[in-house]
Order: structure tokens, then C-alpha cells, then sequence
């Protein structure tokens, strides 16, 4: 992801006329790409505190939602409501701001952080109709503090709140991941070194002609788990399952989590990285908060021994190798996996 200083920002371009919806955002979609909303509701749901507790019936759960479907919602999770509410009106109110204040932090072109636009025009590519704020959160050493957001008062603490509390549940569910995958409740969570966590808040505003661009491509995530905050009754997030479009409908107050690369990977295709993607709408704004959660760059992320059954079907990377590869290829489905598939 990239970013270009002098594009107008999408949230600009569709306050200045709504009705415009220039070339470069236009993308083909045909009839098979539609969604197909039969199976939303069997979208697994998870509840944390069972996990938490190392019930096996849940653990079990656990492991066939990331065998079938990469995708879970999260419930009990113990996150106040109120924290991600301050997250979700402060996020709104720094939107809200002047596109000359947002842009006191505009990212860096060729960087990763601070607010923008994915940029993938200059590669000959369409763009998204989204525009972003991205931030490392942690471990805090790695926070860049000047692409961090000075206004709305308090919204550096809001996103500190919502983000320790993400932490400890992707820690948590770390733990459950490590254990259904045959290992001691640590081992997952000490092979990363280092525990990082960055945050991209996506701004995907209404859209004339929605069937026509797309909120973000279809892509897998790069991370090892992903925590997604969604708003309630606002449904654009899709999901690729057996080559259809399944939407994901907001739970109140639920987090819903999806298994990364870097897990598909440790456990040789046994848990799925799937290919989603989030669509505009012609009425309404809507805003999702995506937390990853990876490695430390220099560990090597290879298929566990006692998770290959027959062929093994990647081969060890470096995670920092992988991830500037998923980053140089952002959001292009699955490209960004073939350098760590074997014979590759
Ligand atoms: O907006 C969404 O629902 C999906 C966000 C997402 O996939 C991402 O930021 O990687
Ligand atoms: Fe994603």
C-alpha cells in the first residue's frame, strides 16, 4: 500500500459530487460474483470465555471453524461495549475532520502509516473506494507517534483502549489456536518473538454506482489472526467460500476473527486464510476497524511437522520476506502466498 499526497481523498471526492465515479475505481463484476447470503448464517460463533476456560467443545468448535471456514465471529469476549463504542465515535469524528487536518498525517509515499489511500492505479490497477488510517500499536516501542492522530480529544485513548483490549483477546485466542493445533497453550504465542499489532480503520463511504467498485479487493490477510470490528447493521464485509460471496452480518458487539496466512501456513492449508472482500453501498458509510496480529519479521514461518499429512504445502519464509511481498502485491486475492507454496 501506497499512497499518493496529491489524490483527493475518496470521502472528498464523493463530498464534492456525489454522482462522479471516476474510471480508475471501476472494476468488472459479473453475476457469479455476486453474493450469495444462503450460508451467512452458518458463519460460526465462538465464545471466548468457554475458551478461555479450555472447554473442549468449544476448542473443538474452534478448530472446525478454521478448518471450514478461516472465519468466526467472537462473542464474550469481555470487551466493553463502551470501549468499542468510544472507538467507533471517535474514529467518526476524526473522519469528520477537514481533509487539511487529516492530511497532518497523511501517509508517506511508499509508507504504511497514517491516513491514505491504497494506491494501486500507479501499478496499473483499480482503486478501492476506501480511504484508511493505519497505526502499529504494537509492542508500543514500534508506535509512530507523529502519523497518530492529534484530534478528536480523545481518540488516541480510544484507540489505545479498544487496542490493549483487542491485544488480550488475540492473545487469548492465540492460546486456544496453539492448543487445537497440538501444541503447548505458549507455543504459538512465543515462535512469534515478538507479538506486532497494527491497526487499519477502513472509511468506505457511500458509492452511486456500488456494484461497480468495491470497498476493498478480495485478499487474504498477511497476519497470523485478524480481529475485525464491524458496525452493526451495516453488512459489506464478504467472504470467499467454495467460490461464493458470503456476507458477514454484524453481531452486536461481536468481533469477528479470521485466520491469517501466516496460520495457514504453520499449519500446512489445515486452517484456511481465506479471500474476502467489503463492498460499498449507494446510501450509507461504513466504517470497519481491522487489527492484525503478526510475527516478528526475522521468524521463520514454515508447516509444523506434526501438522503435514501427506505433502507438505509450503515451504519455511521469513515472515518479514512474506510480509513485504503481501504488501507490494496488496489486495490481489491470494498472489502474495505463491512464494511461500513448495516448487515455487
Ligand atoms: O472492512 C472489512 O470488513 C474488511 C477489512 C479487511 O479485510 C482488512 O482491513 O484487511
Ligand atoms: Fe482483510
Amino acid at each position: 500500500m501506497s499512497s499518493n499526497p496529491d489524490m483527493a481523498s475518496v470521502q472528498e471526492l464523493v463530498k464534492s459530487d456525489p454522482s462522479q465515479v471516476p474510471g480508475k475505481f471501476l472494476v468488472n463484476r459479473n453475476e457469479e460474483d455476486e453474493p450469495k447470503s444462503v450460508l451467512s448464517s452458518k458463519i460460526p460463533i465462538i465464545d471466548l470465555s468457554l475458551l478461555s476456560r479450555g472447554q473442549k467443545e468449544e476448542l473443538d468448535k474452534l478448530d472446525q471453524a478454521c478448518k471450514e471456514w478461516g472465519f468466526f465471529q467472537v462473542l464474550n469476549h469481555g470487551v466493553a461495549a463502551e470501549v468499542l463504542q468510544e472507538m467507533k465515535d471517535a474514529t467518526a469524528k476524526f473522519f469528520q475532520l477537514p481533509l487539511e487536518e487529516k492530511n497532518k498525517i497523511r501517509m508517506a509515499s511508499g509508507g504504511f502509516e497514517g491516513y491514505g489511500q491504497v494506491d494501486g492505479v500507479t501499478r496499473g490497477e483499480t482503486m478501492d473506494w476506501s480511504d484508511q488510517l493505519v497505526l502499529t500499536l504494537y509492542p508500543a516501542q514500534y508506535r509512530m507517534l507523529n502519523s497518530w492522530p492529534t484530534e478528536p480529544e480523545g481518540y488516541k485513548e480510544a484507540i489505545e483502549a479498544y487496542s490493549s483490549e483487542v491485544k488480550r483477546v488475540g492473545e487469548e485466542l492465540l492460546r486456544s489456536l496453539s492448543l487445537i493445533m497440538g501444541m503447548e497453550k505458549h507455543t504459538l504465542l512465543e515462535l512469534h518473538k515478538e507479538l506486532l499489532q497494527t491497526l487499519r480503520v477502513n472509511y468506505i463511504p457511500p458509492c452511486s454506482m456500488p456494484d461497480k467498485v468495491l470497498g476493498l479487493s478480495p485478499h487474504s490477510d498477511a497476519s497470523t489472526i485478524t480481529i475485525l470490528m464491524q458496525e452493526d447493521n451495516v453488512t459489506r464485509l464478504q467472504i470467499r467460500k467454495e467460490g461464493e460471496w458470503v456476507p458477514v452480518k454484524p453481531i452486536p458487539n461481536a468481533l469477528v476473527v479470521n485466520v491469517g496466512d501466516a496460520i495457514g501456513i504453520w499449519s500446512n492449508g489445515n486452517y484456511k486464510s481465506i479471500e474476502h472482500r467489503a463492498v460499498a453501498n449507494e446510501g450509507k458509510l461504513r466504517i470497519s476497524y481491522a487489527s492484525f496480529l503478526f510475527p516478528h519479521v526475522d521468524v521463520e514461518v514454515g508447516p509444523f511437522d506434526h501438522m503435514v499429512e501427506s505433502s507438505r504445502m509450503y515451504k519455511k519464509v521469513k515472515y518479514g520476506d512474506y510480509l513485504t511481498t503481501a504488501l507490494k502485491n496488496k489486495l490481489k486475492g491470494k498472489a502474495h502466498t505463491e512464494m511461500a507454496k513448495t516448487g515455487s
